[in-house]
This record gives structure tokens, sequence and C-alpha cells, in this order.
């Protein structure tokens, strides 16, 4: 057996081309869709993902607006720089790049983000929305997960969910966006806590790995048929990307989301469909 592949680049692209008509129809009505990043340090991981995000940006018709800071700065100039794009009527949304440097408080940060304008779905007013189940921006990685499934006919309601890992990005949020009454999944969360992550693994229907342990999840450890989407990322000595998905686990699943060009392109799709839905909701 050979899993079909979630091809996240493909469905992205699919996403993105929706998107030209809706930034359309709202510069019609006088609206301009601005995305802000803040980018603080030299991380190249962490420049590509945001440089990558303009790229997106233009091919949908939004404005950009960077925001970079060096590895040095404080706390203090960090919020200003928060501070004067919550006030900037050009940026509609925005997003600071996460981790950032050792010694800065993110949650802090995230805290003081104007929650209108929180692109990525993470300020705890908006994660509170998630939890009461009002509208609100969803967190990209974990929403475009529901949208690689459905996009390929994986069925969520009712799927048992194993999700490997508890960050702020992905992990945590998972499980709330997959038990929404519209996604109706049952969900096991677990993380380095667990005892016995396989025996909970060979349950799963849908598996999210997001662990960040390079090929934690082997061929043996998935119910054959399984879905199965890697989103952990190790870096090899070369800094290829190395997943937390054995590639031999294709031989088993029904569906495999591979790492790169499975879940990554879907965060980015949604990183956009978060700033249209903003930008839509202030329009009325
Ligand atoms: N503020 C945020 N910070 C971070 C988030 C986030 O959603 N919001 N997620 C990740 C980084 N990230 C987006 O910011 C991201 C990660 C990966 C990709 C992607 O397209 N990856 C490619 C491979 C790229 C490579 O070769 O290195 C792929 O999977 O095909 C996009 C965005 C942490 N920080």
């Amino acid at each position: 057996m050979s899993a079909q592949i979630l091809d996240g680049k493909a469905t992205a692209a699919a996403i993105k081309s929706e998107l030209v008509a809706r930034v359309e129809a709202l510069k019609a009505k006088g609206v301009h869709p601005g995305l802000g990043t803040v980018l603080v340090g030299d991380d190249p991981g962490s420049r590509w993902y945001v440089n990558g995000k303009h790229r997106d940006c233009a091919q949908v018709g939004i404005a950009s607006l960077q925001r970079e800071l060096p590895a040095t700065a404080t706390q203090e100039e960090i919020e200003a720089v928060v501070r004067e794009l919550n006030e900037n009527p050009e940026c509609t949304g925005y997003i600071v790049q996460l981790p950032l440097p050792k010694g800065i408080d993110a949650h802090r940060i995230l805290e003081l983000m104007d929650p209108a304008k929180d692109a990525d779905g993470l300020h705890p007013t908006n994660l509170g929305r998630l939890v009461l189940g009002t509208p609100g921006p969803l967190p990209c990685t974990p929403y475009g997960i529901v949208q690689l499934l459905r996009r390929h006919g994986v069925e969520i309601n009712g799927a048992h969910v194993v999700v490997v890992g508890r960050g702020i990005t992905i992990g945590r949020p998972m499980p709330l966006v997959l038990t929404r009454k519209s996604e109706n999944a049952t969900v096991t969360q677990c993380h380095t806590g667990t005892r016995d992550l396989y025996q909970y693994l060979r349950q799963a229907d849908i598996i999210v790995a997001a662990a960040g342990v390079p090929h934690i999840i082997n061929p043996e450890d998935v119910k054959p048929g399984a879905a199965v989407l890697d989103v952990g990322v190790s870096r090899d000595e070369q800094g290829k990307i190395v997943g937390d998905v054995h590639p031999g686990v294709a031989e088993v699943a029904g569906w495999v989301a591979p790492n790169p060009g499975g879940v990554g392109p879907m965060t980015r799709a949604q990183l956009l469909v978060n700033v249209v839905e903003a930008a839509e909701r202030a329009a009325g």
C-alpha cells in the first residue's frame, strides 16, 4: 500500500487563488488589507518564513508592512513596534514571528497585540473565543491542517485524532480546533509526559505529529489506512528538514502530509485567509 499525498503546495495555491477575488471585492469597497510582520533577530529559518509570507501577500494583492529588530532588541523596543502596528491604519492584521529571542516574554508581547489585528489567532482573547466557539481568527497551522484534510476528502467527523506535542502554535490549539462541532473529532493529546505514546498512535485514524523529534513515528506505530501529518521540524547536518515521521510510514498509511510540502504551505495560506477575514469583518 502506498499512501496518497496530502499536497500542501497545491492546496495552498488553490486557496490563494480563491482569495484574489475576495481581496479585489474588499478593495472595491475601499478596504485595503495589509499584513504586518515583526521579525526579531537573525534566525535564517524565521527570516525565510517571514519573506515567504510577504511573497504570498504580493500574490493575492495584500499590502506588506515589514518590521525588523536585531537579536539584541529589548522587550520595550519590541513592544513599541507592536503598539505602532496596533495604531497603524495600513496594517489590518499582523504577526510576531515566533520564537522570540531568549529573555523576551513572548506572552506579554502577544497580549499587547490588538486582538482584532491578530492574524495568527494566538492572542489570548482569540484563543478564548476558540474555546467558547465564538467567531475569531483560527490558529494558522491547526486550521491549515483541517483544510488540508477536508480538501483531500479525509473524514474528520468522528475520527480519533492523536496530536503529538503541546507547543503554542500547533499542539495546544490543535485539539481546540478539532473538537469544535464543525470538525467533531475525538482527540487524544500526547506529549513528553505521555506513558506509552505508541499504544495511542496505533489507535489513531489521524495523527498530527508536532513533536520535533526526528522519526519518532515509524511504520509499525500506524494503523493501516490512517492519515499521518508530519509537522515536526528538525534539521540534519546539511540543514535539511527531518520530520517526525519515518518515510516508511507511507507504505502503511492511507494519506501522508510530507514535510516539507505538506502542512507548512497551508500555514502560510491560512494566515492570508485570516487577514482577509479580519478585513471583511472590519468592513461589516
Ligand atoms: N507567529 C508565528 N510564528 C511561527 C509559526 C506561526 O504560525 N506563527 N509557525 C512556525 C513557522 N511558520 C510560520 O510562521 C512556517 C513554518 C513552515 C513553513 C513552510 O512552508 N515550510 C516549508 C519548508 C521550508 C523549509 O525548507 O525550511 C514546507 O513545509 O514545505 C511556513 C511557515 C513557527 N513560528
